[in-house]
């Protein structure tokens, strides 16, 4: 205390001769943490609700109203869903995140003017981790903030074009033709296939060779050290559960905690991974006409020394045209840019890192998408059937083969994935946090609120895309919905498994194009049943954040003569 008092303050604290000095009282004072001050701590953002007038939920101490999901009994998309389900006569209303103040809107119009009009203002999510802690989810593309995120998502944006996810279409194709002859390997003993394993298997292979040019490998070796890894990302023990309960909701408590969602050795794999791969091409340097020279430097790897491609790429003169292969021209122009005094702000970890997003991104997402459809279709074989002569018919004048453009007319398919996606969106909410004080509409109409800078928002798209008032009977799995007609009647922001706005999900065209292709050639093959292990209804996991089974999904595939 003296040493504090004198180096701090330049004053003499005077506790070690006079043990009831003025000073000491003080300090101890601030020091002692009773229990009515450390409640005080934890509650003290508890009046804010009430200070605006805005109608809340109770919170109770340390967990506001977050109990259940702290304890894992339900997943916090079915938290929101219960508070905008209880709360449909309010535009919105005011929950709390552990201490964090936080608003759920149920208004469609403060929906679009958070998602759209005003999305400059709500431009960053509030999910953030720790880039010390978790460096490759930390700096990756659906992590980043402001600036930061901007500049990298424009550059990553070409590889999402229409034109670009036409290129990959026979990397997908190929993956959906292995997936059918592994589950001819499956049943062929006639055995059911374990759905769940089945489509994660094919959209982890369709990622690594679309993400990084490899073969992943997983459909036929479900050893390979890159599903044991990937799979591992989703594989939510109670720590993973909280980790990602902490990075939505509290970022706080993720870095307090040390609390990360990539493990270190999935981190160093990821790294390893990229960059051998980077390495590899630039060393056969066949893929880069515009791509002169790229220094790496990977954690823990020593630095490789510039390599020259040009020459090289003219001598082949061909590109595969993958995400990768767009991070390499955006690793260039950044060393460009650093060359020509213009500052860079990426390093190693942040190409790693959205390499990993994507991973992340666009196998969980797709493969329960797919899950989802195909355990739909199996519980509704008229559907089934439908979606199949549509197929048949559209194929037949291309002696049966698909392409990405006739994927495109299959649109009774589109409905039934459309309203896969109703049913079950795999991310039940978007957040997003306001970057400066905001005016909302009074919660009674008389006039207007401000949202403090800084309040987190949650839209619970699975409560929207569920609601009785938009979607009459919304368990029943009706792809009529989505007829043009329908569709022409009802507000787009109805319908949102993909986000909305600006920062809405940049793979969505590929992410699309991945499911049909899976679900064109199973239904080809096979028509798919529920067997005495399916379970009907499904349970969702509460530990995971997305929509997800606890269950692999047990179905049987009967071979089509
Ligand atoms: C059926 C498949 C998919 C679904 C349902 C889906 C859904 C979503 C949703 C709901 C968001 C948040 C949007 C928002 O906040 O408004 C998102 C963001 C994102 N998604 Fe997807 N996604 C899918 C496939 C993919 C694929 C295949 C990729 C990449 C290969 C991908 C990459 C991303 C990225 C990078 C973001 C963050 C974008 C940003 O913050 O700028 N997604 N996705």
């Amino acid at each position: 205390m003296d040493v504090i008092a004198s180096c701090a303050l330049g004053i003499d604290g005077n506790s070690l001769e006079n043990p009831d000095s003025e000073y000491k009282k003080y300090i101890e004072c601030i020091v002692d943490f009773s229990i009515r001050k450390g409640l005080a701590c934890l509650t003290m953002n508890f009046n804010l609700w009430k200070k605006l007038d805005i109608p809340y939920l109770k919170p109770i101490p340390f967990v506001g109203n977050l109990k259940d999901t702290v304890l894992q009994k339900t997943n916090i998309g079915l938290f929101l869903k219960k508070v905008y389900d209880e709360n449909q006569d309010k535009p919105y209303v005011g929950i709390f995140c552990f201490d964090q103040p936080c608003l759920v809107v149920v208004d469609l119009e403060l929906v679009k003017n958070i998602l759209i009009k005003d999305s400059h203002i709500f431009i960053d999510r509030v999910v953030r981790a720790d880039e010390k802690v978790d460096p490759i989810m930390g700096k990756s593309l659906g992590l980043l903030k402001g600036r930061r995120w901007r500049h990298v998502r424009t550059k990553l944006e070409p590889s999402f074009s229409a034109g670009k996810t036409k290129k990959m279409f026979e990397q997908v194709e190929a993956c959906a033709t292995q997936l059918t002859r592994m589950l001819e390997e499956t049943t062929a003993d006639g055995s059911s296939v374990l759905v769940k394993d089945a489509t994660m298997r094919y959209t982890m292979d369709v990622i690594a060779s679309c993400a990084l040019g490899i073969d992943g490998n997983s459909l036929e070796n479900p050893d390979s050290e890159y599903r044991k890894y990937l799979a591992g990302i989703m594989d939510f023990s109670i720590r993973k559960g909280l980790a990602s309960l902490t990075m939505f909701v509290c970022p706080a408590l993720q870095s307090f905690f040390k609390l990360r969602f990539v493990e270190e050795d999935t981190s160093e794999f990821l790294r390893r991974l990229v960059w051998t791969t980077v390495e590899y091409r630039l060393t056969h340097a066949v893929y880069f006409a515009n791509v002169t020279e790229v220094r790496i430097v990977s954690p823990g790897r020593k630095a490789h020394a510039d390599q020259p491609a040009a020459g090289l790429a003219q001598k082949h003169g061909s590109e595969r045209n993958d995400f990768l292969d767009r991070l390499i021209e955006l690793m260039n122009q950044e060393k460009m840019d650093a060359s020509n005094g213009t500052k860079t702000t990426m390093d190693s970890d942040d190409y790693v890192a959205q390499v990993f997003f994507f991973l992340l991104a666009g196998f969980e997402t797709s493969s329960t998408t797919l899950c989802f459809s195909l355990y739909e279709l199996a519980l509704h074989p008229d559907i089934q059937q439908r979606v199949r002569e549509e197929i048949a018919r559209v194929l037949a004048p291309h002696q049966n083969k698909l392409t990405y453009d006739n994927l495109q007319e299959l649109h009774y398919l589109d409905m039934v994935v459309a309203e896969a996606q109703r049913k079950y969106p795999i991310l039940p909410f978007l957040d997003r946090r306001c970057e400066r004080d905001y005016e909302i509409p009074d919660p009674h109409g008389s006039g207007t609120v401000i949202l403090p800078a800084g309040t987190a928002v949650y839209i619970p798209i699975i409560g929207i895309q569920n609601n009785p008032k938009y979607f009459p009977n919304p368990e029943h799995f009706d792809p009529e919905r989505f007829s043009k007609e329908n569709k022409r009647n009802r507000s787009n922001l109805l319908h949102i498994p993909f986000g909305e706005g600006p920062r809405k999900c940049i793979g969505k065209r590929f992410g699309s194009m991945q499911v049909k292709t899976g679900l064109v050639h199973i239904l080809s093959k096979y028509e798919v049943a529920p067997c005495k292990d399916t379970p009907i209804p499904l349970i969702l996991d509460p530990k995971v954040f997305t929509l997800a089974t606890k269950d692999k999904i047990p179905m049987t595939f009967i071979r089509r003569t």
